[in-house]
């Protein structure tokens, strides 16, 4: 599965905390992640990420292009619901194309640790299903 991680300044710690916990299962997929996120979760585990532009530089939205492409599987996007973000716009963007596209998006730890337990289970290989259909279409 590809899976995008993104946290806002007063997350970071969270998903570090979150991808140390659970990088067993993180290192088995593909892992995408804006700039900052990216770089510091791999300061702090072993996991190799493909990093975009930090996220108020256009990284939601590279994450955005994407999905759009039908090439992201899950999104964990730890937000900060209390701090204002000058680049909303792309955060809203991110989150509207997870719903037009159907991909699983958790905006907090509670929801990414179900969905990193759920994907781990198997829950999520309808993914690969639509994969498959998509790729015979082209
Ligand atoms: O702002 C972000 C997502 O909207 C995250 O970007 P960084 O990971 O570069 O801090």
């Amino acid at each position: 599965m590809r899976i995008a991680l993104v946290a806002h300044d007063n997350k970071k710690q969270e998903m570090i905390n979150f991808s140390m916990a659970y990088e067993p299962i993180l290192r088995k997929h593909e892992l995408f992640a804006t700039g900052t996120t990216g770089q510091k979760i791999m300061d702090a585990t072993g996991l190799d990420i493909h990093r975009f532009q930090s996220g108020p530089l256009g990284g939601d939205q590279q994450i955005g292009a994407l999905i759009a492409q039908n090439k992201m599987d899950l999104v964990l996007f730890f937000r900060d619901p209390l701090t204002s973000q000058a680049h909303e716009p792309d955060i809203s963007a991110l989150i509207r194309l997870c719903d037009v596209y159907q991909i699983p998006v958790a905006t907090n730890v509670a929801s990414g640790e179900l969905f990193i337990r759920a994907m781990e289970r198997g829950d999520f290989n309808w993914r690969n299903i639509i994969k498959e259909r998509e790729g015979n279409q082209s």
